[in-house]
C-alpha cells in the first residue's frame, strides 16, 4: 500500500511539461495545447449538432391545408401522396371508383335538371312538368357580383317554339332517369361528404377569430383511413347479378322517385307511391327493397346501372341541343368540380378501374380534419416524416380549424382565383374570391400563427385562363381592377399583390410572402414563384 502511495500518477507524468524547459518552447507548447482544445470543442459541438438534427428529423414536419371549400387542399394532398407516398396512393386508388361514379351521374342528374326545367318553361301549363326543380350546386354559371338577386339560372325565353329539345331528348331523359336513385344510393353509401348540401353558416369567414368557438378539442378528428374508404376498402368481389334485375330494381326506385308519368310529367319525390309507370321506366317489377341500407353489393349494383346507362350519358353530352341549353343558361359543368362526362364510356364501363388522374380529379367533400402520415422514401428528406391536416373548407366546418394551428411548422393556404364571379354555396351572398382574402387576412392576423411559415397557392390557374380567355372581365366582379389589361400575367399579379399587401399589414410580426401560381388538378404544377 505504501509502495502504491510512493508511485508517481502516470497520467501526471504523462502531461506534465518537460523539465528544463526553455520561455519559448514552454510559448509553442502551450500553443499547441489551445489549439488541440479548440478542435477537441469543435468535435463536441459537431456532435451536439448531429444529435440535435437527429432528434428534429425524427419529429415529423406537421404541415396545415387551409382555404375555403373547393379550393383544392384534398387535391393538394393526392398530389404528394402521388409523388412520396405512391403505395399509399395505388392501396386507396380503387375505392374511389364509386365517389367517381357519384360524380359522374351527378353531372347528368344535374343536366337533366335544366333540361326538365327548359322544357317546363317552354310547354303550356297544361303539359309542364309538375315538379319543384332542386338548386343546381355544381354546375358553375355567370354571376353579377352587385345583384342581390338569388336566381341561379338565367330564365329562358317561354317561346315553345325556341326549344331545341324534341321528343328523342325526353325519351333520353326518361332512360337515364333510373340514376336519381343510383345518386342517392351511392350518397348515402358514401356519407355526408358526398352530399350536395351543406348547412348555411352565419359564423362569417373565420369563426374562430370571432372568440369563442375556437378552443374546441379534436372531436372532428378522423384519420384519412376511416370512413367512407374504410367501408369501401371492404368491398370484396361480389357475384355477379342478373343485370336485368338490377336494372328493373333501379327502374323501379326511379320511376317511382322521379320518372315521368304517362303524360310525359315529371312526379315529385312526394308524390311517389302512386301512378303508372311510364313505358320506358317499368320494363321490369320488382318488389321493393325492405332495407335501404347500401351494402358492398348495393355498389356493384349501382356499377352496372351506371354501365347500361353509358351509351345514353355520352349520346345526352355529345347532343349539341342539350348544349345549346346548357350555353344559353351559361351553364359550363365541364368547369365545374369532378366533371367526368367526358370520360363516361370509360368510367361507366364494366370492370372500370379509376386511373391516377381520375382519382385526382375526383370531388368528394372533407368533412373535420383529416390527417394523412407520409414518410419519405427517397430524395434529401428520405427518412422524414410529414403530417398532413387536411381541413374542411364550408364555412359551417371551419370552427374545426384551431385547435390545430397549435404545434405547426407550415401552413399552405388554397385561394382559387379562378371564382372571381363566383358566389359562395355557403352564402350567396358572398363573393368566392372575397371570402378567400377574408379568410387570408384571419390567417395572417391569428397571433398563435405569427411564427408560422404561410405558403400562398392562388389556384385554378387553368380555369382562370380559360375563363379570361372567353372574355369575362375581372372589372366586372372586382371594380378595383380598373382598366388594367384582362389577361393572365396582369390579373395573377393583381390578386397576388392583394394578398400580399393584406399579409403585410395583418401579419403580427414580420413574414416573408411566399406564393406560388398553381394548377393542382394537373399534378401540383407550379406556375411561377
Ligand atoms: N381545373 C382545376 N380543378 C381543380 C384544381 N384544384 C382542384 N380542382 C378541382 O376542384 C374540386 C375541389 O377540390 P378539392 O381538393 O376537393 O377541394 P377542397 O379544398 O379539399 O374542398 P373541401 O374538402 O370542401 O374543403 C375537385 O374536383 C378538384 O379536382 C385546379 O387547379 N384546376
Ligand atoms: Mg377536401
Amino acid at each position: 500500500m505504501a509502495r502504491a502511495l510512493e508511485t508517481p500518477d502516470p497520467l501526471a507524468v504523462a502531461i506534465e511539461p518537460p523539465q528544463n524547459e526553455t520561455p519559448a518552447e514552454r510559448w509553442a507548447r502551450e500553443q499547441r495545447e489551445a489549439h488541440a482544445r479548440r478542435i477537441s470543442e469543435q468535435i463536441d459541438e459537431q456532435i451536439r449538432a448531429e444529435k440535435q438534427a437527429m432528434k428534429k428529423r425524427r419529429q415529423p414536419m406537421r404541415l396545415l391545408l387551409l382555404g375555403q371549400s373547393e379550393s383544392g387542399k384534398s387535391t393538394t394532398v393526392k398530389n404528394f401522396q402521388l409523388a412520396y407516398a405512391y403505395d399509399a396512393f395505388l392501396a386507396e386508388r380503387a375505392a374511389w371508383r364509386a365517389v367517381i361514379h357519384l360524380n359522374l351521374i351527378r353531372s347528368v342528374n344535374n343536366i337533366i335538371e335544366i333540361l326538365w326545367k327548359e322544357i317546363s318553361a317552354n310547354s303550356s301549363p297544361t303539359d309542364a312538368p309538375a315538379r319543384s326543380y332542386t338548386p343546381m350546386t355544381e354546375l358553375h354559371g355567370a354571376l353579377d357580383a352587385d345583384s342581390d338577386d338569388e336566381s341561379e339560372e338565367p330564365e329562358p325565353s317561354a317561346d315553345p317554339s325556341s326549344c331545341p329539345l324534341t321528343e328523342s331528348h325526353r325519351e333520353l331523359m326518361l332512360r337515364l332517369s333510373p340514376l336519381r336513385q343510383v345518386q342517392r344510393d351511392l350518397e348515402r353509401s358514401l356519407g355526408a361528404a358526398s352530399s350536395e348540401e351543406l348547412p348555411t353558416s352565419s359564423g362569417g369567414a373565420a369563426p374562430w377569430s370571432l372568440g369563442g368557438g375556437g378552443w374546441r378539442t379534436r372531436e372532428f378528428s378522423v384519420t384519412s383511413r376511416s370512413g367512407w374508404k374504410g367501408a369501401l376498402g371492404r368491398i370484396r368481389e361480389v357475384g355477379r347479378k342478373s343485370i336485368d334485375s338490377t336494372i328493373g330494381r333501379y327502374e323501379r326506385r326511379g320511376s317511382e322517385a322521379s320518372s315521368p308519368s304517362p303524360e310525359g310529367r315529371v312526379s315529385s319525390p312526394a308524390k311517389t307511391g302512386g301512378g303508372r309507370r311510364s313505358s320506358v321506366a317499368a320494363r321490369v317489377s320488382l318488389p321493393e327493397r325492405a332495407v335501404e341500407k347500401m351494402e358492398d353489393a348495393d355498389i356493384e349494383d349501382a356499377a352496372e346501372v351506371i354501365a347500361s346507362c353509358a351509351e345514353d350519358m355520352s349520346a345526352l353530352w355529345q347532343d349539341p341541343a342539350v348544349r345549346a341549353v346548357l350555353s344559353n343558361r351559361c351553364m359550363r359543368p365541364e368547369e365545374g368540380p369532378g366533371f367526368f362526362l367526358n370520360d363516361a364510356a370509360r368510367v361507366a364501363a364494366r370492370g372500370y378501374q379509376p386511373s391516377n388522374d381520375d382519382v385526382v380529379r375526383a370531388r368528394l367533400r372533407t368533412m373535420g380534419v383529416q390527417e394523412h402520415r407520409i414518410m419519405f422514401e427517397k430524395g434529401s428528406d428520405a427518412g422524414s416524416e410529414w403530417l398532413i391536416y387536411d381541413v374542411g373548407g364550408a364555412r359551417s366546418l371551419r370552427n374545426a380549424w384551431y385547435p390545430y394551428f397549435d404545434n405547426i411548422n407550415a401552413i399552405i393556404f388554397l385561394a382559387p382565383i379562378s371564382c372571381f364571379d363566383e358566389r359562395l354555396a355557403e352564402d350567396r351572398r358572398v363573393n368566392r374570391l372575397q371570402d378567400s382574402l377574408l379568410l387570408w387576412k384571419a390567417v395572417c392576423s391569428t397571433s398563435l400563427l405569427a411564427g408560422v411559415q404561410l405558403i400562398l397557392f392562388l389556384n385554378k390557374c387553368d380555369l382562370l385562363e380559360k375563363k379570361l380567355s372567353r372574355g369575362v372581365r375581372v372589372v366586372d366582379y372586382v371594380p378595383t381592377y380598373g382598366s388594367k389589361p384582362n389577361d393572365l400575367e396582369s390579373v395573377t399579379r393583381y390578386f397576388r399583390s392583394q394578398f400580399k399587401d393584406i399579409s403585410a399589414r395583418h401579419s403580427p410580426k414580420p413574414r416573408v410572402f411566399y406564393s406560388f401560381l398553381t394548377s393542382v388538378v394537373v399534378r401540383l404544377l407550379l406556375l411561377s414563384a
